[in-house]
């Protein structure tokens, strides 16, 4: 993103950091807008480009240890506010003059912390709450000048505060949702102590989203790859405010859609974006995966088989190509895509995203990618302001590579189409249960390759399982089951039963995310 004239600045210096996206988004969530640069950045550098305010994230390292990413000290001295968390903290602190320490006492997970002196940092929060702890290392000693605010059990020195320096610092995680008060302690560093002004809101990010594509773009023209789904919805809204009728929307269907689900995304889009292209790939991407079983390799098909399908497609819309022209694809792309493919700085491959980790070597086109940065609840936000029918907005997620990836095993077309009998009828008895807002999807998986013996109209039956797995969730990096109502369940299982032939059993998956993920490969 580019730099806001209008709107004050701060840096997350990533020192790789689980959710160092998380912090920036709550920065933003603080009405301030915020980017994250990594630690290899010089401090001169930093600096130069103005930040109101600079965050140092956590990180793996312990800051002693050899080849530990460090930062120049100058940043502590510059006059730009500066705040630590846990490996940030423990920077600052040793940075300073402090005292760092392999006690022995780790804390993981939920801790109790206690504030001795609220100062202005944890002004008026409880002086006894609970907070997200992931560290081995502690602060033994606060540098000169610094009160120490907060304990715990095994950490005496868990937050600090310069205030006149514009420093501050907390051992815990704030920016994650189980830290009690996590956003409070943000926005007393954010407000009160660097003084950042409250002017950033999802609307801004449409506006310069905008603007920067008609840049990238200039008269050129775009194809949008559209699934139905909420990401692709607001990407495809960014771009045609930027480009008008030069952008041509191409819902592909793959074969692996749900039932239904094509004329469903070709009656609801075409009333707000006039021209949709439907292409019937069902054939190409079914052959592809012959003889398939093995997830990733999955994943790598099904995203080389969208590419050379939107190729095609660029060339049926716009003709083939003048000389020198660039082919832009726009894909609904969210910063979980991205981490979870290995994107992020550090992060290692959980699996590859079709439209990240998935996508070809030789692809030739330039993405426009309009969410890459946000959170699926942050993109529903622009979705709702810019004015997108609601059931577009909170429609469930549904992932691009389809039902492919809900078969444990080859894909086949009867395997396809048994699965989709039984997630018609769990999504149609979720619907009458009143359910599909208080869950974030509930994947139904077909275990093609394993049999169990039943026993239906007393004659034995020797059939596929099914697993449903309901999940909730705020942003899908993390997601508990769903606590559905047994009669609902009851439901879901007997239906499918009696209605779904070669199915004769039903499971429930109870594994929350992690360490199960929300889809089973
Ligand atoms: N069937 C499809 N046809 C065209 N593009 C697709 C299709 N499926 C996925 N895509 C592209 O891949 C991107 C990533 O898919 P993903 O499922 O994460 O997003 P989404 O479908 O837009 O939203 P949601 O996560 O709510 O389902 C989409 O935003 C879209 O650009
Ligand atoms: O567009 C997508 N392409 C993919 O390859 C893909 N894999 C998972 N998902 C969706 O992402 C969210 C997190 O899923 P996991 O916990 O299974 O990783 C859930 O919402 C999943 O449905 C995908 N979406
Ligand atoms: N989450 C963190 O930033 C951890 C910091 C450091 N690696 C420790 O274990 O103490
Ligand atoms: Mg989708």
């Amino acid at each position: 993103m580019t730099q806001q004239p209008d709107h004050d600045l701060v840096l997350v210096v990533d020192f790789g950091a689980q959710y160092a996206q998380l912090i920036a988004r709550r920065v933003r969530e603080a009405r301030v807008y915020s980017e994250i640069v990594p630690h290899t950045l010089p401090v001169e550098e930093i600096l130069a480009r103005k930040p109101k305010a600079i965050i140092l994230s956590g990180g793996p390292s312990s800051v002693y240890a050899e080849g530990a990413p460090g930062i120049d000290t100058a940043i502590f001295t510059s006059g730009t506010p500066v705040f630590g968390m846990c490996y940030g903290f423990q920077l600052m602190a040793s940075g300073l003059g402090g005292e760092v320490a392999h006690t022995g006492a780790r804390e993981y997970g939920r801790t109790d912390v206690v504030v001795g002196e609220p100062g202005t940092l944890l002004a008026d929060i409880p002086a006894e709450h609970r907070v997200w702890m992931s560290h081995g290392d502690s602060v033994t000693a606060a540098p000169e000048g610094f009160t120490v605010l907060a304990s715990t059990a095994s950490t005496p020195v868990a937050a600090f505060e310069n205030v006149d320096s514009g420093l501050a610092g907390v051992q815990w995680h704030p920016e994650v949702l189980h830290s009690e008060h996590g956003q409070a302690v943000l926005e007393h560093f954010l407000h009160d102590i660097a003084g950042c002004r409250q002017t950033w809101t999802m609307l801004n990010i449409v506006e310069e989203q905008v603007e920067r594509i008609r840049e990238q773009v200039g008269d050129g023209r775009a194809i949008c790859a559209l699934s139905g789904g909420v990401d692709s919805a607001v990407a495809a809204a960014i771009v045609q405010r930027a480009i008008g009728d030069r952008l041509t929307c191409v819902y592909v269907d793959h074969g692996m859609m749900r039932l239904g689900e094509t004329e469903q995304v070709r009656r609801d889009f075409e009333e707000v974006f006039d021209a949709l292209d439907v292409v019937d790939a069902a054939d190409q991407f079914i052959d592809a995966l012959a003889g398939v079983s093995e997830p990733e390799q999955k994943r790598k098909i099904i995203g080389r088989e969208f590419i050379r399908t939107f190729e095609a497609a660029q060339v049926r819309v716009f003709g083939d190509a003048d000389e020198g022209e660039t082919a832009y694809l726009v894909q609904g792309t969210l910063y979980p895509d991205v981490v979870e493919s290995g994107g992020g700085a550090g992060t290692s491959n959980i699996k590859s995203h079709h439209n990240v980790g998935g996508l070809p070597d030789d692809l030739k086109f330039e993405l426009i990618e309009p969410l890459r940065t946000l959170f699926k609840d942050e993109v529903r936000a622009v979705g709702e302001q810019l004015g997108l029918p609601s059931t577009m907005v909170w429609r469930q997620p549904f992932p691009g590579p389809g039902l492919g990836i809900r078969i444990i095993g080859e894909v086949t077309r009867e395997r396809l189409d048994l699965l989709r009998e039984a997630d018609a009828i769990a999504r149609e008895e979720l619907t009458r249960a009143g359910l599909d807002r208080d869950i974030w999807q509930m994947p139904v998986v077909l275990l093609a390759d394993v049999r169990s013996v039943g026993v239906q109209g007393d004659g034995r039956t020797y059939g596929h399982p099914v697993v449903i797995r309901p999940v909730t969730s705020e942003d899908a990096m993390t997601a508990d089951w769903a606590r559905l109502p047994y009669d609902v369940i009851e439901r879901i299982s007997t239906r499918i039963t009696n209605e779904v032939a070669e199915v004769n059993r039903v499971t429930l998956d109870v594994t929350s995310k992690p360490p199960g993920t929300i889809e089973w490969e």
